[in-house]
């Protein structure tokens, strides 16, 4: 097993209290598996993805444990997660067009971090052309400044970077959101490309975009209000979802063909808790159509078959 997350909690320290983000996650994901991660702004998907490498104030550590190769991830200390970064785990940022230093040429960029890291341009150069050339990016971008690059240059420039050393654990946080369509395809391609040479080991893709999902992710775990309520295979999750959230998701997203000027998109109605005081019990109570006296008490998240598990009193007892 790649990564085993057991009842992690991740909170922000705010003037107000703490923001629970992630309150009590416990999931894994297996080698050569990509685990797409979903659920509506807010529900704590880059808070997930950022405390498993960059967890810093005011996001603070609160309990629960991060199991990566069979090791235990130092992911409380900053400074021990240093080793880490980047060897072992690694991130492509939600903003990744703005994460090179715009005042070094990338040839430099990535010198330097190799350096920073003990390894050496000259000693991986073949690597490196091979990466660029995997991201159908000729060598010669390695004399540009990022300004130079366009933004899905510099999307793909930032996968190379990220994954020169192999990490085992891949982090993706909406790096399909800014791009166009055909972008987005081949940026998601290059991440499944990336798995399949065994480049990284394991990924976890967070979007708000099911449909990429569906064409990158080999299962999905679904989120709402820090909590993980649904997580199966990718199949399942689009053709079969169980959870009322995760079903009211995927029937708001776009089908093939349909005009939306004729049939508008249907969302979600209401708004996700304040994660400040999140209510007691279900989260998701108040915005669902099948809440009942029960879901005043919090749903144990079980599995109906195996891989597929649902946080939810209503499933199975129907
Ligand atoms: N620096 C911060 N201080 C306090 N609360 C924060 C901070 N950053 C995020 N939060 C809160 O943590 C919760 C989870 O946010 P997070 O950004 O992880 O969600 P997300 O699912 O990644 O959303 P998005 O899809 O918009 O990126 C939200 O309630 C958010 O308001």
């Amino acid at each position: 097993m790649a990564l085993k997350v057991d009842e992690l909690r991740i909170y922000y320290q705010t003037l107000r209290g703490e923001v629970k983000a992630v309150d009590g996650l416990s999931f894994q994901v297996k080698d050569g598996e990509i685990m797409g991660l979903a659920g509506e702004s807010g529900c704590g998907k880059s808070t997930l993805n950022n405390s498993l490498i960059l967890l810093k104030p005011p996001m603070k550590y609160n309990s629960g444990e991060v199991i990566l190769n069979n090791h235990k991830l130092p992911i409380y200390d900053y400074e021990a997660m240093r080793s880490y970064r980047f060897k072992e785990v690694s991130i492509i940022p939600q903003y990744a067009m703005n994460a090179l230093n715009p005042i070094k040429k990338l040839r430099q960029i990535i010198s330097d971090l190799l350096e920073h890291h003990g390894k050496s341009f000259t000693k991986m150069k073949d690597t490196i052309e091979e990466r660029l050339s995997l991201v159908e990016l000729d060598k010669k971008v390695l004399d540009l400044y990022p300004i130079e690059l366009s933004g899905g240059m510099n999307q793909r420039m930032v996968m190379v970077v990220s994954t020169l050393l192999n990490p085992s654990l891949l982090l993706a946080d909406e790096i399909t959101s800014a791009l166009d369509v055909s972008s987005q395809k081949a940026v998601s391609k290059m991440i499944v490309e990336f798995r399949d040479r065994e480049i990284v080991k394991s990924v976890i893709f967070v979007t708000h975009d099911i449909s990429i999902l569906y064409q990158v992710a080999d299962s999905i775990m679904i989120m709402y209000a820090g909590k993980q309520v649904e997580r199966a295979s990718t199949e399942t999750i689009v053709k079969k979802p169980l959870h009322p959230y995760t079903k009211l998701l995927i029937s708001s997203l776009p089908e093939v063909g349909i005009k939306h000027s004729e049939t508008p998109l249907k969302g979600i109605p209401g708004r996700p808790p304040e994660l400040l005081n999140p209510p007691i019990g279900c989260r998701f109570k108040d915005r669902c159509p099948v809440a009942s006296e029960r879901c005043d008490e919090e749903p144990p998240l079980v599995e109906v078959e195996p891989g597929h598990q649902v946080a939810c009193w209503k499933v199975g007892s129907e």
